[in-house]
């Protein structure tokens, strides 16, 4: 089976950082793929080398075969992507929003009122889909952008920190609709978080990314017995116990933590 993402190599520097350094990372078919790590390991720029708006300066990515340097319009028909950055307009309703977004991704002209409809319903905002978006609360805001990605029926579904600022409901209801159409649809996803309980819950696999690299690969639950084993204890550790086994004492002297606020607070401006 051709996997979803293949990443071989890939590195992208900016300037002297190098923000991507040599990456490999597998994206299995209709798996929830979590790609952790702490702020500044690289998560958003292989995300954005994935999607094709950043260029490939050295290493290969192929999506479902297909090489984002050679083709990349092939590979942005079949992808959704969720950015950090606010992708929805407030002076828009949630029906305007969903709609931009089906003639940006060139949904046929006779389906695009169907599939805008199914698209919301999906995400539960058919009763609030006649709103102004700068009316709906943060949790709307996100479902909202889920739906403008998968107008477009993507079999790949690039999330760049979905939950981030929301509460643990919001946070859960988000996560609840992108399986129900997972389950619908058998789409793939590839997700980045901090959040390591959410990651521990929702994933299938997780790549545990550091200083550009994936250090750790595995089910969550592989990680933890692994790392119960090197230690020789019963005691099961979470995934942030793996992860800062992983990396060491280099998270702190970068000042890098899972909980580090700095985008916590930046999606808080966000939806604000
Ligand atoms: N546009 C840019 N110009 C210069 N440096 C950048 C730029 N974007 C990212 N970087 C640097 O590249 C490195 C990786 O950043 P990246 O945003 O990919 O990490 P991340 O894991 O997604 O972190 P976060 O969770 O904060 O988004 C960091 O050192 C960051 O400062």
């Amino acid at each position: 089976m051709t996997a979803a993402v293949s990443c071989t190599g890939l590195t992208y520097a900016f300037g002297d950082t190098k923000a991507v350094d040599g990456l490999e990372l597998t994206v299995e078919e209709g798996e929830v793929f979590g790609l952790l790590g702490p702020n500044g390991a690289g998560k958003t720029t292989a995300i954005r080398c994935i999607t094709t708006l950043l260029p490939v300066p050295a290493g290969m990515i192929r999506v479902f075969g297909r090489d984002t340097a050679g083709d990349p319009m092939a590979v942005r028909r079949l992808l959704g992507y969720v950015p950090q950055q606010l992708s929805a307009d407030a002076n828009l309703t949630g029906r305007e929003n969903v709609t931009l977004f089906a003639r940006v991704f060139d949904v046929a002209r006779k389906e695009r009122a169907e599939r805008v409809g199914q698209a919301l319903a999906a995400v539960d905002l058919t009763d609030a889909a006649d709103r102004l978006a700068g009316t709906y609360s943060g949790g709307m805001v996100r479902r909202l952008e889920l739906a403008q990605a998968l107008v477009s029926a993507p079999r790949l579904l690039i999330l760049d920190e979905p939950t981030i600022g929301l509460d643990p409901i919001a946070r859960t209801g988000v996560w609840e609709h992108i399986n129900a159409v997972r389950e619908a649809t058998g789409m793939t996803v590839l997700v980045t978080t901090h959040y390591m309980d959410e990651a521990d819950q929702y994933c299938d696999r997780v790549g545990l990314m550091h200083r550009g690299r994936v250090r750790a690969l595995g089910t969550p639950d592989e990680l933890r017995r692994g790392l119960a084993e090197k230690r020789g204890t019963d005691t099961v550790p979470t995934l942030e116990d793996v992860f800062r086994d992983v990396a060491g004492s280099g998270l702190e002297d970068e000042g890098g933590d899972f909980r580090d606020v700095r985008s916590t607070r930046r999606t808080a401006n966000r939806v604000g």
